[in-house]
């Protein structure tokens, strides 16, 4: 079952357009959302959470399009910056929201909150960013949410914080087989650990979804000799670069023999992937 279905969904900024994005975010399972700088992660989610005025196309959510903000208090968010007024103290979070949200667990948000080492007195503006993406996620886990929808989550994380997040993540959803995680990162070691779909968009329009394995799958990258290309159609290449010595060309997976025999085919990881997606001639 699709917890959230995002179809067709445009959005239009004077020097921008996200164009047709359609993926579902399973059930029970978590969902990695990649794409490179600008490729419009942060606008997909702002859609989802109704934060976005829309040009076309609409979110579902449990199979319904919400038609108020009620949906949200089943959500459990962390944005790419801090969502939370700068004159709050961490105290007031803890305080507005049980207001805000029908299910806040104060005792729980303090104890997530004094588990990442955050005094409750402070002022949010004089967390780092670091420190306002767990506070993020603290209230992101303090109200039963049986989803979460996380954007960036650990771009402001040092490695042993990134791999707390993780285990969070994986004890989430180890509470509950319904729990539901979708997260955007160009943090692909995030990816590998956790996610079991990826979606992969790139200037506003979707390039890839499916199951990690099958990502993994879907590409090669042949490495050559430039005179080899000429032995395919130059459609087939998805990205490229130079070497010193030859090229490296990434490829879907059934064109990987279409260059001859003189080559060295691999298979890239997600990083491999992302980075020679749309790559062009540049020498390395
Ligand atoms: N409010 C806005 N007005 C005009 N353009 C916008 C606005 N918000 C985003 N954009 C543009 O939309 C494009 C996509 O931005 P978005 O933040 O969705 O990308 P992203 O994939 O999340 O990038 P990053 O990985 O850098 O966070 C960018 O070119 C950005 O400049």
């Amino acid at each position: 079952m699709d917890r959230i279905a995002l179809k067709e969904i445009r959005k239009e900024y004077s020097a921008f357009t996200l164009n047709g994005i359609s993926f579902p975010v399973k059930e029970g399972f978590i969902t990695g959302f990649i794409g490179p700088n600008g490729s419009g992660k942060t606008t997909t989610i702002r859609a989802i959470l109704n934060l976005n005025h829309l040009n076309g196309g609409e979110v579902l959510y449990r199979g319904v399009r919400p038609e108020d903000n009620d949906y949200l208090q089943d959500v459990g968010i962390v944005l790419d910056e801090s969502y939370f007024p700068n004159d709050w103290s961490v105290e007031d979070v803890n305080n507005v929201l049980s207001v805000g949200y029908k299910n806040w667990k104060v005792a729980e948000f303090s104890k997530r909150v004094a588990g990442y080492g955050i005094d409750e007195k402070l002022n949010v503006k004089s967390l780092s960013r670091g420190m306002t993406t767990k506070l993020m996620l603290a209230a992101a886990l303090s109200h039963g949410a049986k989803t979460l929808v996380l954007d960036e989550p650990t771009s402001g994380l040092d490695p042993r914080s990134r791999d707390e997040f993780r285990d969070t993540i994986q004890r989430y959803m180890a509470e509950d087989e319904e729990n539901t995680v979708l997260f955007s990162t160009h943090i692909t070691e995030d990816l590998e650990a956790i996610a079991d779909y990826i979606a992969f968009i790139m200037d506003g329009a979707m390039i890839f979804y499916g199951t990690k394995d099958d990502f993994l799958e879907a590409y090669r990258i042949v490495k050559c000799r430039e005179a080899d290309l000429k032995a395919a159609d130059p459609k087939v290449i998805l990205g490229k670069k130079k070497t010193s010595t030859h090229v490296e060309v990434l490829v879907e997976a059934n064109m990987a023999d279409a260059f001859g025999e003189n080559t060295v085919v691999e298979k890239p990881s997600i990083d491999r992937i992302m980075t020679f997606y749309h790559r062009g001639d540049e020498d390395a």
